[in-house]
C-alpha cells in the first residue's frame, strides 16, 4: 500500500476473474473486472493474468481485458505471453496432437458420460464437470491419463473437475518469478483459486518480496484457502478487493 508503483499484481483467470460455469467455452469474465483492473493498472508497476488458458482464449472470454493499459497475459501456465496485441510462444510440442488422437480412442473404451475434451492447441484437457458423477469420472481417468501423458512426454495438470495433458518445464510459479525479476518488482500480490495456482503462491513466498496471496474461495478447492493470506468469496469477492485497492490508491 505504501509503494504501489513497485507492485506486481498477478491474477488467475477461471474461478478468479471469471466465475466457474459448466461449459469452458461459455466462461466469461466478471463484467466489472476489466474496469477495476484498468484503475489498478494506472497505479501499480504491472498487472499480469497468469492462466492455464491459451492467452488468446483468455482475451476472448475477457472482453475489455486487451484494453487494460500495460496488461500482460501469461497463457498456458506461462509458455505463452501476450503483450501489446502480440503473442509470443515456443513451437507447440508434438506430443499433444498424438496424445489427443489416442485420448479419443481411450474415452471410447471407458464409457463415461458427459466427459468432454478441450483442445487447447499446446495442451489438451479432459473435463468431467458435466458428467453425472464428476469426481468418480476423474478417479477413473486419473491413471490412464497419467500413462498417456508419460508416453507422449507430457505431464498431468489437475484442476477443478479437469485433468490436463500439457508439456512440462513451466508452471505459474516459474512464470511469476521470471515476471517479477523482469519488472524488478518491489512487492507482489497473487490471486488464484485452483491447485495450479499453488506454484504461484510458492513463488510469492520465494521472491523474498513483501507479498500477499489471495484465494478466490470455493467449496470445490480447499487446499488454496489453507495456504492463502486472504480468502475472498469467489470472483465477486476478488473484484470487490481489487476495487477497494484501486480506490485506496486513487485517494492517496
Ligand atoms: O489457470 P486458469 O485460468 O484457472 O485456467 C484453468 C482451467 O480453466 C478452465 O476450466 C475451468 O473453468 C471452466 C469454466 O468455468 C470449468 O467448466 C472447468 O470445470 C474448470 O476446470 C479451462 O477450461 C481449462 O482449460 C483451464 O486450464
Amino acid at each position: 500500500m505504501r509503494d504501489p508503483a513497485g507492485a506486481v499484481i498477478g491474477l488467475d483467470f477461471d474461478g478468479t476473474l471469471s466465475p466457474i460455469v459448466p461449459d469452458p467455452a461459455q466462461a466469461v469474465i466478471h463484467p466489472e473486472a476489466p474496469a477495476v483492473l484498468a484503475e489498478l493498472g494506472a497505479h501499480v508497476l504491472a498487472v499480469a493474468v497468469v492462466t492455464g488458458r491459451p492467452a488468446a482464449t483468455a482475451l476472448e472470454l475477457g472482453p475489455g481485458l486487451a484494453d487494460v493499459e500495460g496488461l500482460v497475459v501469461l497463457g498456458h501456465y506461462g509458455f505463452e505471453r501476450w503483450e501489446d496485441g502480440r503473442i509470443s510462444a515456443p513451437p507447440p510440442p508434438p506430443g499433444v496432437p498424438r496424445a489427443e488422437a489416442e485420448l479419443q480412442l481411450l474415452l471410447g473404451t471407458l464409457d463415461l458420460k458427459g466427459v468432454v475434451i478441450e483442445d487447447k492447441g499446446r495442451a489438451v484437457a479432459v473435463h468431467t464437470r458435466r458428467s453425472p458423477d464428476p469426481e468418480g469420472a476423474l478417479a477413473v481417468l486419473r491413471e490412464p491419463l497419467a500413462k498417456l501423458a508419460e508416453k507422449h512426454d507430457l505431464v498431468i495438470e489437475p484442476g477443478r473437475m479437469v485433468l490436463e495433458l500439457r508439456p512440462p518445464g513451466m508452471d505459474k510459479g516459474h512464470a511469476l518469478s521470471l515476471f517479477l525479476a523482469e519488472k524488478a518488482a518491489r512487492s507482489v500480490m497473487f490471486v488464484g483459486d485452483d491447485l495450479g495456482d499453488l506454484a504461484a503462491f510458492d513463488a510469492v513466498r520465494a521472491s523474498g518480496l513483501p507479498g500477499v496471496t489471495v484465494c478466490s474461495g470455493s467449496a470445490e478447492v480447499t487446499a488454496l484457502a489453507e495456504r492463502a493470506d486472504i480468502v475472498v468469496d469467489g470472483p465477486q469477492g476478488v473484484v470487490a478487493l481489487l476495487r477497494e485497492l484501486g480506490s485506496a490508491f486513487s485517494r492517496s
